[in-house]
């Protein structure tokens, strides 16, 4: 019989393959569920934190769990996407950094740069199906897979400026990863958000597609590519194009930190953070 280990079923846990249907649920958490389909061993990663998939530190926690146990039940691939209609992620949660207890923001800076580090250099094919805006943290779910397909009429982008805060130097490597060195520099000094259109004009975005469904099967298409690829030899290449960016923060992780605390806690960060949300739930009302 093969059997699938589920880290987060208990180490004991030994689930039965083939006696499911062909999509099967690996884990899944109040914020987050990752099923695989069987046929092709892809993974689907769904991030679900009503209202707009903000990332606090305990959805960071379940997303990187989650690509662990993608990683660890030996999926082909993982895409992620998000349960809302209209939002893939709105990026970091703004009441994790507005007026924040130190501790807390600690563990939420830290579980970011872990859940960063886990994607951005995880072994197996990673993709987007970005069916909602992705501002700032979404955008860097996004940029930090390999590919990436949109649905219309929505945005992207890292609009850090245009909130008064500065997108750390590991944000900006992802969006270089993808866009070209004068775009990237344009668009994060003016904080632009790219339409569906813009995104995939500049290459942000490789694909649109009208359905989520179609955003979905175009990924596993993209992760099809490498079915005759040798494993080991694609996450090595990858690795490389990648180690750098990641040693960076790794080799900091608490300098990083620790200008991450000092820059938010700084009253004017703060005062501009304030303005930023009291708008945002104006425009909400
Ligand atoms: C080394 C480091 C050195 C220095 C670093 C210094 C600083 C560090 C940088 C920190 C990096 C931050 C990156 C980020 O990700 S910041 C977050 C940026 N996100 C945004 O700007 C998105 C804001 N949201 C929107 O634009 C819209 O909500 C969105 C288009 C996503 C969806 O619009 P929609 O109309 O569908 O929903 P809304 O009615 O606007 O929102 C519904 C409720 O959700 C609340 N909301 C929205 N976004 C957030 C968020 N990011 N965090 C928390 N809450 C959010 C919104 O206020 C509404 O709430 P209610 O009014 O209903 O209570």
């Amino acid at each position: 019989m093969n059997i699938i280990r589920s880290a987060r079923f208990g180490a004991s846990t030994l689930i039965p393959k083939n006696c499911w249907s062909v999509v099967r649920s690996i884990s899944s958490t109040e914020l987050t569920k990752l099923e695989v389909n069987d046929k092709t061993g892809i993974a689907v990663l769904t991030l679900n934190r009503p209202p707009v998939n903000s990332l606090n530190l305990e959805l960071l926690t379940d997303i990187r769990n989650s690509i662990k146990d993608a990683e660890s039940n030996k999926c082909r691939g993982l895409i992620l996407t998000s349960s809302s209609n209209s939002v893939f992620s709105a990026g970091l949660d703004f009441l994790e950094m507005y007026q924040p207890k130190e501790e807390r923001l600690k563990s939420f800076w830290t579980a970011l740069q872990s859940t960063w580090m886990t994607l951005y250099g995880s072994k197996i094919p990673t993709a987007a199906a970005i069916n909602g805006h992705a501002p700032a943290g979404g955008c860097l779910l996004a940029t930090s897979c390999e590919y990436r397909v949109m649905l219309p009429k929505f945005t992207i982008g890292l609009n850090e400026t245009l909130i008064g805060i500065v997108a750390p130097n590991w944000f900006m490597n992802s969006y270089l990863n993808v866009l070209p060195r004068r775009v990237a520099e344009l668009a994060l000094t003016q904080g632009k958000m790219f339409t569906t259109a813009e995104a995939q004009q500049v290459g942000l975005v490789d694909d649109v597609v009208n359905t989520k469904e179609e955003a979905i099967a175009k990924c596993e298409e993209f992760i099809g590519l490498f079915k005759k690829i040798n494993p080991y030899a694609r996450a090595l290449t990858k690795q490389q194009f990648r180690i750098n960016h990641l040693q960076e923060l790794e080799q900091n992780r608490e300098q990083d930190l620790q200008a991450f605390i000092a820059a938010i806690t700084n009253p004017s960060t703060q005062a501009a953070m304030g303005a930023y949300l009291e708008n945002l739930k104006k425009r909400s009302k």
